[in-house]
């Protein structure tokens, strides 16, 4: 369809996202407009070459009845993907997974805001996300395929070198810990969050689903990343930890997972240096119900990274594999009960409302650590808040308890920024928000 007449019939501006609004992919300068338009399709269509290409593996493990579901699944997904393409209205799903009655009241709320382009682009591309699962869950044999499987997989078998690199870091620092100053472990725990800043990098459905291999030794480039951290609250996360620290530790922490592979790694290692320095009696995972904007964590994700570290020959990764094992089973890791919360188009500022019970969960932590740049998203719920909006006034009364965010810019919207910063990176790169070269950690007391 020629581009005009695209621009009409789905009343595409072309400006950029207005301030002090939703973003919405019908404005054409937006990175919404972008996805919705281009990368969306473009994951449908890896996944349906993925399946057409894994047929016979598929049918092996799951029987012949798979291969008719095959055919009917692909042909659900190629529908999908040109009803994201014509702009059509959202339709209602059908669910046996608890959030059918969260999802079509939301759809109805939305009013005439309920299509690709003129709804919220984060409603939009989280729709598509439920829907594509909602696809495999109509049918008997194919009902708990990860279709994003190998993907994911592969973020972790080419990180093995980073993974190696950054343990002996680790490995060398613990190994006299008795030793160490309040201080020295302070200095160490920000290079931990900068570290886990960075791994937030490896994102698939960012790259398009291609290869992302984080660098050899993440921890000696730390420093040169410095500048490219637009926003750093690592001092005021710390004292946070520091004032919750007890003897014997009574802290909890709320991890708000994001990426599995890589990142997921640089997640464990946070953890665990929490437990292992006595900065917090437990630490907890948050992970998606279903596959999830390609490489987020599923609970069958944990276990097979568990599984895959713990298994390594690699005596360092095999260590700590164990190491994370045995704090899973002491209750000092934990994993939580998914909850459909985090696989909902709710902004986190809806959460009291929506789901009072897991806004009171999270206030009994005393820090919770939000992973990456779809949380941001919904922290801010895709408004595009004039950038130098202070971080806590961003999150309109979000506030269970402490809260922080690591997060690689990856969409055309922030808050928390000095003055004039924005303005000044955007005139050395335009597209400095939707190349995620760039990171903020930053901290809201609660
Ligand atoms: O894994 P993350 O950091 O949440 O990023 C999710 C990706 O999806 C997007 O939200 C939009 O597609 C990007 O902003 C980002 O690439
Ligand atoms: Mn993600």
């Amino acid at each position: 369809m020629e581009e005009e007449q695209q621009q009409t019939k789905y009343n595409i501006i072309d400006e950029k996202p207005p301030f002090n609004a939703p973003l919405r992919a019908q404005y054409k300068q937006g990175f919404g407009y972008y996805t919705v338009r281009d990368r969306l399709p473009v994951i449908l269509t890896q996944v349906i070459d993925q399946l057409s290409k894994d047929k016979e593996t598929i049918v092996e493990h799951l029987g012949e009845d798979a291969r008719e579901e095959l055919k009917q699944v692909i042909g659900e997904i190629s529908k999908l993907k040109y009803e994201l393409q014509t702009d059509k209205e959202f339709k209602p799903i059908s669910s046996e997974l608890g959030d059918e009655q969260l999802w079509n009241d939301f759809i109805v709320s939305l009013g005439d805001s309920n299509s690709y382009y003129s709804a919220c682009w984060l409603y939009s591309e989280t729709y598509m996300y439920r829907r594509l699962n909602n696809i495999f869950e109509a049918t008997t044999k194919l009902k708990d395929l990860d279709y994003f499987l190998q993907q994911k997989d592969k973020a972790l078998t080419t990180a093995y070198d980073a993974i190696a690199a950054v343990l002996k870091s680790i490995e060398n620092f613990n190994a006299n810990k008795n030793d160490k100053t309040e201080e020295e472990i302070g200095e160490f725990f920000r290079k931990m969050l900068k570290l886990n800043l960075w791994g937030n990098r490896c994102d698939l459905s960012f790259s398009g689903g291609a290869d992302v291999k984080p660098d050899s030794d993440p921890f000696s480039l730390l420093d040169n990343l410095d500048a490219f951290i637009v926003s750093d609250g690592t001092r005021a996360v710390w004292e946070c930890v520091r004032g919750a620290k007890q003897n014997p530790p009574a802290a909890v922490v709320d991890i708000i997972n994001d990426n599995s592979g890589y990142e997921l790694f640089t997640d464990l290692c946070l953890a665990d240096f929490l437990i292992e320095h006595g900065l917090a009696a437990r630490v907890n995972f948050n992970v998606k119900a279903i596959p999830w904007y390609i490489s987020d964590v599923t609970p069958n994700d944990m276990m097979l990274t568990l599984e895959t570290l713990e298994g390594h020959e690699n005596a360092l990764l095999a260590g700590f594999g164990r190491r994370l094992k045995s704090r899973f089973a002491e209750g000092t890791l934990d994993l939580k009960d998914v909850n459909n919360f985090w696989t909902s188009p709710y902004e986190f500022c809806r959460m009291k409302e929506i789901n009072p019970e897991l806004y009171e969960e999270l206030s009994r932590s005393d820090l919770v650590i939000f992973k990456g740049d779809l949380n941001y998203r919904k922290l801010l719920g895709d408004y595009n808040f004039p950038h130098s909006t202070p971080f806590r006034e961003s999150l309109r009364g979000f506030t269970p308890t402490n809260l922080c965010t690591l997060r690689t810019v990856k969409a055309d919207l922030i808050s928390g920024l000095e003055e004039g910063l924005s303005e000044k990176l955007t005139a050395k790169d335009p597209r400095w928000m939707t190349t995620g070269e760039y990171g903020v950690i930053q901290f809201s007391h609660k």
